[in-house]
């Protein structure tokens, strides 16, 4: 799954226009003795039209920080603004129009079909007639690979591909601008890994979409990223295309990109044998 990496539009725009905008972040959980710094200082701009990876060791706060772009996790200094605006002004209804959300499992409503899934934000919001809702849903669900007799079925008859599908099509379900992606393709076989991939790497072409992605996998990392910002004592260390930040000169860069998941992942594929 070796792929060209696409153009940013931040390197092909004159003036890029900034999405998300995090600066001088603190994250401090617990008090007193019990205080454990998370993010401290933390700077990071994601440009319209990217596809930022977050990487970093377990418990960097990759996490943490979706959820503050998301508005459902807050800063405890500093400033994150995504779309221009605080992210608690997402917590309105009509959040999902501004940005969509994949979480690690897809976190799908068990007790709701494929359909009743992916129409749930709109009908959750209440402004369109709900065979308008259900219409729009349908579009999405074809727009992710999954074909109409889908629609009626339960998560639990799903495959893990086919819930990660309906997932994206309820993140995409009102055209937000901004996608953000926990580990997706966690929990997948390899072939279903690089279908997904394939997928993502169409919509955000397709739908022009700007995508920040946390994930461990270096295929899902070189398929899809066109940066990739580091998170290590407690800051993003370097940001840049996969192939140099691949080299900066940092421990967990080294364990991570240059140990033999890394080097696989970065080789040149070996020529075919007849
Ligand atoms: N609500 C919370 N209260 C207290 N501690 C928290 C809370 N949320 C996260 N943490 C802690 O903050 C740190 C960062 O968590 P986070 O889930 O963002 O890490 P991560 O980089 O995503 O890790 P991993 O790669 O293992 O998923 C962890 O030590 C976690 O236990």
């Amino acid at each position: 799954m070796r792929t060209a990496l696409p153009a940013t539009a931040a390197a092909t725009s004159a003036a890029p226009e900034a999405v998300v905008e995090i600066h001088g972040l603190w994250t401090v959980f617990g008090q007193g003795a019990e205080a454990f710094v998370v993010h401290q200082y933390l700077d990071l701009t994601i440009y319209r039209g990217e596809v930022l990876t977050l990487v970093g060791g377990s418990g960097t706060g990759k996490s943490v920080l979706l959820r503050q772009m998301l508005g459902l996790a807050h800063p405890t200094r500093g400033e994150v603004r995504v779309l221009g605006q605080p992210p608690q002004a997402l917590g309105s209804p009509d959040a999902a129009s501004r940005v969509g959300m994949l979480f690690q499992h897809g976190a799908l409503f068990s007790a709701f079909s494929v359909l009743d899934n992916i129409a749930f934000p709109l009908l959750e919001l209440g402004t369109l007639p709900r065979a308008l809702a259900y219409e729009a849903a349908m579009v999405k669900l074809q727009l992710v690979g999954l074909k109409p007799e889908h629609a009626a079925r339960m998560p639990a008859d799903l495959s893990g591909g086919m819930i990660k599908r309906v997932a994206l099509a309820r993140a995409l379900v009102m055209d937000p601008p901004l996608l953000l992606l926990d580990e997706p393709t966690a929990g997948l076989d390899p072939e279903s890994a690089d279908d997904f991939c394939a997928l993502l790497r169409d919509m955000h072409a397709g739908l022009g979409l700007t995508v920040v992605i946390v994930t461990h996998d270096l295929d899902t990392l070189f398929a899809l990223s066109t940066r990739v910002a580091v998170l290590a004592d407690r800051k993003v260390v370097t940001i840049g295309p996969p192939a140099e930040v691949a080299h900066f000169d940092h421990p967990f860069i080294r364990h991570y990109f240059l140990g033999d998941r890394g080097r696989r992942a970065m080789a040149p594929l070996p020529p075919l044998e007849n």
